[in-house]
């Protein structure tokens, strides 16, 4: 008999396999509520208000999957999670629709003010004039992260006549051209835009990507929306934006801190606010509780799961094989997202050595873990890591070879974009480590970890030194520098470590150095 605790408001319609099934019982109660029975719980179903933290986990021993009605799971401790062998799924497209169309109504609303006529009328005013809008026909959307609801977003705003135009660093030519959609750097797309939505995940890189700066490119009147994550378009700054009327208005589902108390956007007029209903609907609740209901069963009965976000346990003996290359194809991914940072096509990887002669296709799984980790918005590991990649139309290959170029093992990488193609080789070292042994076709040999910055420049005497001069007049510390060219006098490469990571400042300095034609930073963490 299994134990599944049901802690959030989840539709029961949609739990019918369970219910019907004879070994589950199902327990419907909020955590607090089922204080006495956590020890015995070997499933959790939870929508956004349970948080599923590590001292929650080690209240419940049995747990063996904790299932997220939606798509977000930054109420779940996933490292805690697996640490403790515990599998976390979601349900990554059952309210996608519920959510674009949840943003096209506060579009809506926003431009022809409604919440706010509703609430003039409703104190028993008759004021047309103040609430005159404008139409969406012939205006410019410009969409910020155009994955499942972006690309629902652009279909309907189209039919309504309006202009999409889109920034998505990870989007492929072939889906932009399929969504018949104008593709836009960020910079060119602001400018542009009459009203902005974002739709990426809040993550490092999309924290504050609408900011003071940016927004002072933008066209004045501009009106903006976010259904996404508190947080993607800077609070404060937005606050200043219209205060100033550089921004017309805003429409707001979801805020950094929810509920956001006493938020000083919601004393603006010119904001309108919903409390992060993006999902609530009958028929986006009733698909989550499906599909997560069915995965919950799938598993307790022994079988994979389609939407895992973490690692599923693997026998000690295929772990012990796995274990060393294990980091060092993470890293390898790594380093190859942050080298080839437009859409890509294919992905292969080729195994060399005896010490690799077993089921690779987790190591290559881990490798592309490595690679979508700063890109998409769930944690990729070993159970999804494919699935990203096909919904992304990337060709996924791997190879054994016989030739480990006079290492114990190599492990080679070549990823394709539609402009270049990149390839990154490393190798494990026993009681040693991992070290990468070659990059772009230049021999090089460094331990992939922490902060890096990679430089390429031409072999001419000076760069190195000149590099070193500017680095150390900034007080950084060099921790390690590894250089690789092919012959002398031609193109070279050049690999440094920090303690820290380069600020932004420091990185233009080098990029002036004479000689060097490209630094980017690369951080392992
Ligand atoms: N308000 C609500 O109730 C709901 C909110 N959401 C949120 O909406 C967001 C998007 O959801 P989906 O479209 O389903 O996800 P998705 O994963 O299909 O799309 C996200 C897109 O953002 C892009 N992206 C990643 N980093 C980027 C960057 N730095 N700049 C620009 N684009 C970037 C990705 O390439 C991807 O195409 C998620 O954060 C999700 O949590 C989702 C459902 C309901
Ligand atoms: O699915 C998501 O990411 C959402 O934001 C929806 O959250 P909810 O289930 O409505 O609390």
């Amino acid at each position: 008999m299994y134990r599944i605790l049901v802690a959030d408001a989840i539709k029961p319609e949609g739990l019918s396999p369970l219910l019907e099934a004879t070994h589950i019982e199902l327990i419907q109660k909020t955590v607090d509520e089922a204080e006495k029975q956590l020890d015995q719980i070997d499933a959790i179903l939870v929508r956004s208000a349970t948080k599923v933290t590590e001292e929650l986990m080690e209240r419940m021993p049995q747990l063996k999957i904790i299932a997220r009605a939606g798509v977000g799971v930054d109420n779940i401790d996933i490292p805690a999670a697996t640490k403790r062998g515990i599998v976390v799924v979601n349900a990554p497209d059952g309210n996608t629709i519920s959510t674009c169309e949840h943003t096209f109504a506060m579009m809506s609303s926003l431009v022809r003010h409604i919440p706010q006529a509703f609430t003039s009328l409703k104190a028993g005013e008759w004021r047309r004039s103040s609430f005159t809008g404008i139409e969406l026909r012939g205006k410019t959307l410009g969409i910020v992260g155009f994955g499942r609801i972006g690309g629902e977003l652009a279909k309907r705003a189209k039919a309504f006549g309006m202009e999409v135009v889109v920034f998505d660093p990870f989007l492929t030519t072939d889906r932009a051209k399929k969504m018949a959609v104008t593709v836009l750097p960020l910079a060119e797309l602001l400018p542009k835009a009459d009203i902005i939505t974002v739709h990426t995940p809040l993550t490092n890189e999309t924290r504050g990507l609408i900011n003071k700066e940016n927004l002072k490119t933008c066209k004045k009147g501009v009106y903006f929306l976010n259904c996404a994550r508190g947080g993607i378009i800077d609070e404060d700054d937005l606050y200043e934006a219209i205060i100033e009327g550089q921004v017309a208005g805003a429409a707001l589902d979801v805020f950094v801190e929810e509920p956001p108390h006493g938020h000083k956007l919601l004393e603006l007029d010119q904001v309108i606010a919903t409390p992060h209903l993006g999902a609530s609907t009958k028929e986006a609740q009733l698909n989550v509780a499906v599909q997560v209901a069915q995965e919950v069963l799938t598993y307790l009965n022994g079988n994979p799961v389609s939407n895992s976000i973490n690692l599923p346990a693997i026998s000690k003996e295929v772990f012990d094989k796995v274990q060393p290359f294990y980091q060092l194809v993470q890293h390898i991914g790594m380093i190859a997202s942050q080298l080839i940072k437009e859409g890509i096509q294919e992905i292969s990887v080729t195994y060399a050595g005896e010490s690799l002669d077993f089921d690779t296709s987790i190591l290559t799984k881990s490798l592309l873990s490595g690679f979508f980790k700063t890109r998409i918005d769930l944690p990729v590991n070993e159970v999804n890591a494919l699935l990203v990649a096909k919904e992304r139309g990337i060709t996924i290959g791997e190879k054994i070879a016989a030739d480990t170029l006079g290492y114990a093992n190599l492990i080679s990488l070549k990823v394709k974009s539609e402009k270049r193609e990149l390839t990154i080789s490393g190798t494990y070292i026993e009681n040693y480590g991992s070290r990468i042994v070659s990059l772009n076709g230049f021999k090089i040999d460094f331990e992939p970890e922490g902060n890096m910055l990679y430089i390429q420049h031409t072999d001419k005497p000076g760069v190195i030194g000149n590099v070193g001069k500017v680095l150390g007049d900034q007080g950084v510390n060099i921790a390690t520098m590894q250089v690789g060219r092919k012959q002398a006098g031609g193109d070279a490469i050049m690999v440094l470590t920090f303690d820290k990571s380069l600020d932004p400042e420091t990185k233009k300095m080098v990029e002036k150095i004479a000689g060097i034609t490209l630094v980017e930073n690369m951080s392992l963490f």
